[in-house]
């Protein structure tokens, strides 16, 4: 096998025809100019050899840099044949090469300049094998035995990671609807400590949100004569849970972390991200521009709507697919922010209500993804929007039973609120058309919806 060294310097060359293929870079839609190692720390030498690299990645207009396990062993066992990059694989699918990440972090060790601890007070079990988890995500987690999660982040921001952060907030005031923080693994990168990983329980009886939404959909749609309130798969009652969960996360948040009140000025500005958000969209999806004029109408009105806003840590992009069900009720999982934004946006405190709104565009998305493909049927579609109308209000009922003083029921913010969804809904027309084109009428009819028949709650 290569020395650590040449084998890196021979990896980085592969990257760049690599990397597009990965469901977790984050700029498929550029190509990919050069690649640079940053650093390298051989976490374990032998056989299979495991090694933490740190690159930048050159495109276009940015320079990014993004984190790989890289691995190299006698024998390449056919399972990880799809991970080779050449010389040497990515390795966070081999489980005899990531097994020392566990320890590492249970002994509190420091190699090089990675620092792998447990959070104060933290015994764990040692000796466990990883697999990676299979869905596709905006970054790698792997999980060990069934009781830890290790999420490594990919595309790396110097400082705190926002999902730890808030993880330690959230659990420092006792909160129950997150998975608690075990431990962490932290590096050096444009000289900040900068988190590279977190581990969490594996809550192995876990089911997501979104799993659990669409069936409740499919009941209602296999049923002729029923309304939502009267098939055995009603959700309404989850929905309210899930409110009330969210709710209490914010207020969690609002203890742990503060907020700040925004006078008029500053609203005007949230604004005016929405309106800077739609000039980009516009510019790569055309399909937009019919409801241009009303989207612009209805995030102007939302500058007068209020006196101030208030501001605290939220989630950042909530939806049914970050939530899970547990025998004890709903988690909040990964509060890092929506995966494009920019590192400033994701850290910034913004108003609970666009959580809420992610939430809503959830449940509209979950009522009319069956429909996608389908010939037009007016008796689906009435259906859907029953059960869609019926969640979401579920949803604000188990919300405000303990949201922030500041916030309360959010259908009383409904001009606000009404531009957030849009906001949304805005980007979910960029994120459909970038990653799932035969998804983007889902958004693009609810914007038709919302702006054009005033359809809203
Ligand atoms: N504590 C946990 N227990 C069980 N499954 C989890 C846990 N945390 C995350 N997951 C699963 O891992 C997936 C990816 O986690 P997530 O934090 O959303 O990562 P990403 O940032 O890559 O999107 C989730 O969709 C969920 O299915
Ligand atoms: O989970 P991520 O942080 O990677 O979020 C991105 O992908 C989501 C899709 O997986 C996307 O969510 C959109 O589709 C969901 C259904 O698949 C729906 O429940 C959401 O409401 C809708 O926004 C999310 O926007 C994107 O950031």
């Amino acid at each position: 096998m290569p020395e650590p060294s040449e084998l890196v310097s021979g990896l980085v060359a592969g990257l760049p025809g690599w990397l597009p293929n990965q469901r977790w870079f984050a700029g498929k839609d550029r190509p990919v100019l050069a690649v640079r190692p940053l650093r390298s720390t051989v976490l374990h030498d032998g056989d299979p050899l495991l090694v933490h690299v740190m690159v930048e990645v050159e495109q276009q207009d940015r320079r990014e840099p993004y984190q790989l396990l890289v691995g190299d062993r006698h024998e390449l066992p056919d399972h990880l044949r799809s991970s080779w990059i050449g010389p040497g694989y990515e390795a966070s699918a081999d489980s005899d090469a990531t097994a020392p990440l566990l320890d590492l972090i249970a002994g509190n060790s420091r190699v090089d300049t990675l620092v792998f601890e447990t959070e104060p007070g933290v015994q764990l079990e040692t000796g466990l094998r990883a697999r990676p988890i299979t869905s596709e995500q905006s970054n790698t987690s792997l999980v060990f035995g069934h009781q830890y999660i290790l999420k490594l982040f990919r595309r790396l921001t110097p400082g705190p990671n926002p999902d730890l952060v808030r993880h330690r907030a959230l659990h420092a005031v006792g909160c129950e609807h997150i998975a608690e923080p075990l431990g962490s693994i932290t590096g050096e990168l444009a000289g900040q400590p900068t988190t590279l990983g977190m581990l969490q329980p594996f809550v192995a009886d876990a089911v997501d949100g979104w799993a659990m939404a669409t069936t409740s959909v499919r009941d209602l749609m296999a049923e002729a004569d029923l309304h939502a309130d009267e098939v055995g798969g009603d959700f309404a009652a989850e929905a309210h849970r899930l409110g009330h969960a969210v709710g209490a996360v914010h207020s969690d948040l609002d203890r742990a972390l503060g907020h700040e009140q925004l006078g008029p000025e500053r609203l005007a500005g949230v604004v005016a991200a929405m309106q800077r958000r739609l000039d980009a969209v516009l510019t790569s999806v055309p399909e937009l521009g019919a409801y241009e004029a009303e989207l612009r109408a209805a995030f102007d009105k939302a500058v007068d709507a209020e006196e101030s806003i208030t501001v605290q840590h939220v989630h950042g992009d909530l939806h049914l697919g970050q939530v899970l069900r547990t025998v004890s009720g709903w988690l909040l999982i990964d509060f890092e922010g929506e995966p494009a934004a920019p590192a400033e946006d994701r850290v910034a405190l913004h108003s609970p209500l666009r959580d809420v709104a992610g939430m809503l565009r959830s449940f509209d998305y979950a009522a009319h993804q069956l429909l996608v493909g389908q010939p037009e049927d007016h008796q689906l579609a009435r259906r859907a929007m029953e059960w869609s109308r019926r969640n979401r209000d579920a949803f604000c009922d188990g919300y405000a039973e303990v949201a922030t003083r500041s916030v309360g029921d959010p259908r009383g913010h409904a001009t606000l609120l009404r531009a957030f969804e849009l906001d949304k809904a805005v980007y979910e027309v960029a994120y459909e058309h970038a990653n799932r084109p035969e998804w983007l009428t889902v958004p693009l009819s609810s914007i038709a919806r919302i702006t054009t028949e005033g359809d809203h709650q």
